[in-house]
């Protein structure tokens, strides 16, 4: 029996869409590449050109379900709705890294489950979601994030817009906004996606607590968690480094979204 290919089809083509488009390209057993997404389509293929063994299809975001069997979205949260919907209608799969954006769009969930399709959120930034979802199948008691990102890494946020932050004047850590995971994401939609993977994993955004400092005393995007719950207690940390395409996006976070989808097809699964 031949083992079955999963067609892969990368929406969004920025600091994350790139890194996991370059990694299928180079070849990954069970999964092929058969299209991406870009705004810019001409820079996208030109990109290609240079940089990856083959050029891919370049689809429009609502379109890529039709060639593909899995769909990753990593576009603007804005425009989670367009990858995700058609992908989940057709009853296949949607790898999320905008995961901020699915607390807007409950109805996604409401798709998968009618029409079989499945709604997949990498670790991405993060760490210990494993654990945090073992906990949560008992008592837990509080989920705590406190992120801390080199300055720059928070540019653009509209709760530091509105806080009037000088941004590059900073000596000193500032503690941006303290609150629940469910109020975080929309001060920093680029920020704390992670916060509201844990949420979801744990007991919620709205009882996930999240302080955000803007920290010119570090170099790398720190999460440090704590969760306390009736199996286990946990503190965990990770110090993830800005990519250089996007300083708000963490280098591990295409990581992760490429493991996710070699489990799609491995014939061990660790850590599920
Ligand atoms: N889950 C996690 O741990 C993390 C999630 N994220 C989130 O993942 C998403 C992607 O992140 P990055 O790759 O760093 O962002 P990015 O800004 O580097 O890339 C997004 C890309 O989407 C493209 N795009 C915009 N409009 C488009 C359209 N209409 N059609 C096709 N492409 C379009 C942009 O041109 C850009 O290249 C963001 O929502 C970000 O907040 C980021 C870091 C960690
Ligand atoms: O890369 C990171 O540190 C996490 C991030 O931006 C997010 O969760 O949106």
């Amino acid at each position: 029996m031949t083992k079955r290919i999963l067609k892969v089809a990368v929406g969004g083509f920025g600091a994350i869409g790139k890194a996991v488009a370059a990694a299928l390209d180079q070849g990954i057993d069970g999964l092929e590449l058969v299209a991406i997404s870009a705004r810019d389509v001409t820079k996208a293929k030109a990109h290609m050109s240079a940089q990856f063994r083959r050029s891919y299809d370049v689809y429009s975001l609502d379109a890529l379900a039709t060639t593909a069997d899995v769909v990753v979205e990593c576009c603007p949260a804005h425009l989670l709705d367009q990858v995700a919907r058609p992908t989940l209608e057709a009853g296949k799969v949607v790898v999320v890294a905008s995961v901020g954006g699915l607390l807007d769009a409950p109805h996604l969930k409401e798709i998968a489950a009618r029409t079989g399709g499945r709604i997949l959120v990498p670790s991405g930034a993060l760490l210990g979601l494993d654990a945090v979802q073992a906990a949560a199948q008992g008592r837990i008691d509080s989920v705590t994030i406190i992120t801390r990102k080199p300055p720059a890494s928070l540019r653009g946020a509209p709760a530091i817009e509105k806080l009037g932050l000088d941004l590059d004047g900073l000596t000193d850590p500032v503690q941006c906004f303290a609150g629940s995971a469910q109020d975080a994401i929309n001060g920093f939609p680029a920020n704390t996606n992670v916060a509201v993977a844990l949420g979801l994993a744990g007991i919620g955004t709205e009882r996930t607590r999240v302080e955000v400092w803007a920290d010119p005393t570090v170099d790398r995007n720190t999460h440090s968690i704590t969760v306390m719950s009736h199996s286990a207690n946990m503190t965990m940390k990770i110090e993830g480094i800005p990519s250089e395409d996007n300083p708000r996006t963490g280098r591990i976070t295409p990581l992760s979204v490429i493991s996710t989808l070699k489990r799609l097809t491995a014939p061990l699964v660790i850590g599920a």
